[in-house]
């Protein structure tokens, strides 16, 4: 058998472990048109906090609507409770000051007061498909002028292959 003296090389950066862990934590989502994950980390590099999209405990999946459009009670808009609020509320520390937060989608405006108010520092992400809304328009200001950190997030890769068996 050959002996592996040196450290791998094609390990992930933290950068892309916690947008991976983000990125899987979305395949929990029921949303059947956009699945979107968050995850928390610290200054340490722990991860502290990670959710998705989806009703609210107890609000069962196959009850409420996942329409995207009709008249809004009919929507999952009013309902859903969006990737990054479930990661912040999801949280195991005391408190998420100076944490980053990964995200597939740029955060809408409730969940970036949520980001601000809970001392997360710094925001990546992947995708910003809806940075023609009020909504992001908001979120930007608001993260402007409160100097919380945004930057979307530079793959390297274009996938990252999670296999269940390693081929021998
Ligand atoms: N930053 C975001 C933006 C959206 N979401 C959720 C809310 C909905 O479940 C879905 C968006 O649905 P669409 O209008 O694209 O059909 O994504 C989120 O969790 N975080
Ligand atoms: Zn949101």
């Amino acid at each position: 058998m050959i002996q592996k003296t040196t450290k791998r090389k094609n390990y992930l950066s933290w950068d892309e472990y916690f947008m991976a862990v983000a990125l899987l934590s979305a395949q929990r989502s029921k949303d059947p048109s956009t699945q979107v994950g968050a995850c928390v980390a610290n200054e340490n590099n722990k991860i502290v906090g990670v959710g998705y999209n989806g009703f609210p405990w107890g609000c069962p999946d196959d009850e409420l609507p996942w329409a995207r459009e009709g008249k809004y009670l009919d929507t999952k808009y009013p309902f859903v409770c969006h990737a990054e609020l479930n990661a912040v509320l999801n949280s195991t520390a005391p408190n998420l000051n100076d944490c980053r937060i990964y995200v597939g989608l740029f955060p809408c405006n409730e969940c970036t007061k949520v980001i601000i108010q809970s001392g997360i520092r710094e925001i990546i992400y992947l995708s910003d498909k809806y940075a023609d809304s009020d909504s992001v328009r908001a979120s930007k200001l608001m993260l402007d002028t409160s100097g919380t950190l945004y930057r979307q997030f530079e793959a390297h890769n274009k996938e990252i292959i999670l296999k269940l068996f390693n081929d021998c």
